[in-house]
């Protein structure tokens, strides 16, 4: 299903993806997830992974659509979704991070007292997608230039939702942007709302809750909300590639 990137820009997937993304301490992300809601990947991508990423922004043939965030109220910012087949590094790193993150998810269900749970590959769970008339491929490349900024939400297109998603920095902060911060906050019930802001540096990647995550409290677990988004870019011009791994109807 996948195009390797190099046909179109220099970035051939060195290290396959699989063993890229196997080489982290899985154990400690997701005692970051469970505790935090997010955990950082640092260095997922090399700099020169990041440009060619980077640089596919201005390529129409490789998106399905493309959104300018002030006409629906999102923000101040554009994104492109990419269509099928994905660039190799993109649905080799959406494939590789999956199961990684499902046994989380199923724990995460488990604890709010949710039925249903996530199969161990990500092309089994496409497929549930698929039958409940989800198809469209939902990753996608985002762009800010200064002013921009990304509002707070959550990136559910459909019934379907696998609850863990990934965000990967492309530029360097301090060089490339300043400003533009990824945040992500945890409305709590009947309680104030907590604020996390990530800090990440060009490659890294955050994986973060989607919407709902439990929260173990002195009674059992409660449930909280989170949403997520990007402070206003001062100066700079600041790119992301997002991967959900559900697709949308
Ligand atoms: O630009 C960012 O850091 C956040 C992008 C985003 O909202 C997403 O990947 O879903
Ligand atoms: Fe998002």
């Amino acid at each position: 299903m996948n195009t390797p990137i190099s046909t179109f820009a220099p970035a051939p997937l060195e290290i396959p993806a699989a063993a890229r993304v196997g080489a982290y301490d899985w154990q400690t992300a997701a005692a970051e997830l469970d505790g935090f809601g997010c955990a950082v990947l640092p260095r997922l991508l090399t700099p020169e992974e990041c440009r060619a990423i980077s640089g596919l922004y201005s390529q129409e043939r490789h998106f399905r659509s493309h959104v300018i965030m002030a006409r629906h109220g999102f923000g101040k910012g554009e994104y492109r979704y990419f269509h099928y087949p994905l660039p190799e590094i993109l649905g080799g790193l959406r494939t590789a991070l999956y199961p990684h993150l499902s046994g989380i998810a199923n724990g995460w269900n488990e604890r709010m007292g949710t039925e249903e749970r996530y199969p161990e590959d990500h092309a089994s769970f496409l497929k549930q997608c698929h039958e409940a008339g989800q198809t469209r491929p939902t990753p996608l490349l985002l762009q800010y230039v200064p002013g921009d900024f990304n509002c707070l939400h959550q990136d559910l297109y459909g019934e379907l939702a696998f609850p863990i998603q990934v965000a990967i920095l492309l530029s360097e902060p301090g060089r490339d942007f300043t400003g533009g911060e990824f945040v992500l906050t945890e409305q709590r019930p009947r309680m104030q709302s907590r604020a996390e802001v990530v800090p990440l540096r060009q490659g890294d990647a955050v994986a973060f809750a989607v919407h709902n995550r439990p929260v173990r409290g002195t009674k059992g677990n409660y449930r909280v909300n989170l949403r997520h988004g990007v402070s206003r870019v001062r100066s700079g011009k600041r790119h992301t590639v997002g991967i959900i791994f559900h697709d949308a109807r």
